[in-house]
């Protein structure tokens, strides 16, 4: 990696597999990762990458946010942070003393964490990026890289600057069709409004291509996209496509048969990827712990409510996803609930 060190902050899903494709490549990684299982097995076994697109595995040194300070003196570059979004205050607060001055960290995640990671270290050391390849760890030190998707790179005020391009050459490492983008809002909220797709999928054990190709669930997941889809008007964000999503089948007046078609092609794009499930649904059915539902949809409820927007439907989902939170089963009838308020 050029003439630096980079740090993957959060090695899971996301940051582990980048980290096993750099450390291949030759780059100098380091891991920081607050499960202990998780460093131990890494930093014993190494890192590996399993599923359709590779096997393989790599030496790789990990440690806990903790441990860093009493093993590095000097500051870094690059950080990649790849926690979940309900994580990244935290993180922030633990990386920025490790991050140089003139040093960025890049957001690999869902939603829209770029503003809380600028808020903490700056936006001159803010780096947004959009990823839509499915990836989840099988167990310590295992990684299951299940398919590839969409990766882009922008900076927040829409400029195209030097450390983009640098980065680039690094994400092609991994994917060779990422690229750089002026507009990284419109990427990150177009997942938005497929992240809601994602949310709704997760209310059951269903997998998402059985919940996006089910006819029943058509019209309450078009009307969901299209909520996230006005918000993003409001804020006078034009949506970019990606990966089977068209943002114009999502618009107020966008015809019916659009609609299908983006899903149709979103049902097409995830029956290459051997990722059956969600993150989100993984939180809930494997980890029962809490999602970023809160940190994606939440925020778009806030905005929503500041611009006068009305958004029945995330609402509903997001007190769907907290009762399954705490504990209520996942089943068909959670996603039921959210046609019945579509149709009032
Ligand atoms: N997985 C996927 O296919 C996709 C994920 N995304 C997004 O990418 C982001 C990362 O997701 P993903 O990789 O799946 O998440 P994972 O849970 O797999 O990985 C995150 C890792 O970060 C660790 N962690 C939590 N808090 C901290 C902290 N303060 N410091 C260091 N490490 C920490 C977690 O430990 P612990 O588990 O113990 O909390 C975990 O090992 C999310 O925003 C997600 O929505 C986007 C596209 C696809
Ligand atoms: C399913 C996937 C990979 C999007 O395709 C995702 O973003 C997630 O698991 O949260």
């Amino acid at each position: 990696m050029n003439n630096s060190q980079c740090v993957i902050w959060g090695a899971g899903a996301m940051g582990g597999t980048l980290a096993a494709y750099w450390i291949r490549a030759g780059f100098d990684v380091i891991l920081v990762d607050s499960n202990q299982e998780h460093v131990n097995a890494i930093n014993s076994k190494g890192l590996t990458i399993s599923g359709p697109i590779e096997t393989f595995s790599v030496p790789a040194k990990a440690y806990l946010p903790e441990q860093l300070a009493q093993n590095f003196s000097h500051s870094f570059e690059h950080i990649f942070l790849c926690t979940k979004a309900l994580h990244t205050e935290k993180a922030c607060e633990q990386l920025r003393p490790f991050l140089s001055p003139t040093g960025v960290v890049i957001s690999v995640q869902n939603g829209l964490n770029e503003h809380t990671i600028a808020r903490i270290v700056g936006q001159q050391r803010t780096l947004g990026c959009f990823i839509n390849f499915g990836a989840d760890i099988l167990e310590p030190g295992h990684i299951h890289y299940a398919g590839r998707g969409a990766v882009v790179l922008g900076e927040m005020d829409g400029s195209i600057s030097d450390r983009a391009q640098t980065i680039l050459e690094w994400m092609k490492q991994f994917e060779p069709n990422a690229i750089v983008t002026d507009r990284i809002f419109s990427f990150l909220w177009g997942k938005l409004a497929y992240g809601a797709l994602l949310f709704a999928t997760a209310l059951t054990n269903d997998s998402i291509v059985d919940i996006l190709h089910h006819p029943k669930y058509r019209s309450v997941l078009i009307a969901l996209a299209k909520e996230v889809c006005a918000v993003a008007k409001a804020q006078d964000i034009p949506l970019e496509g990606f990966n089977g999503f068209n943002p114009d089948a999502f618009t107020a007046q966008a015809p019916i048969e659009l609609s299908h078609a983006s899903i149709d092609d979103m049902v097409a794009f995830n029956r290459k990827s051997a990722k059956t499930h969600s993150g989100i649904w993984r939180d809930l059915a494997i980890h029962k712990r809490k999602t970023e539902v809160n940190e994606q949809l939440g925020v778009i409820i806030k905005i929503a409510s500041e611009c006068g927007i009305n958004t029945p439907l995330l609402s509903a989902l997001v007190d769907g996803i907290h009762l399954i939170e705490d504990g209520q089963p996942l089943c068909a009838s959670n996603l039921e609930n959210l046609i019945r308020i579509n149709q009032i």
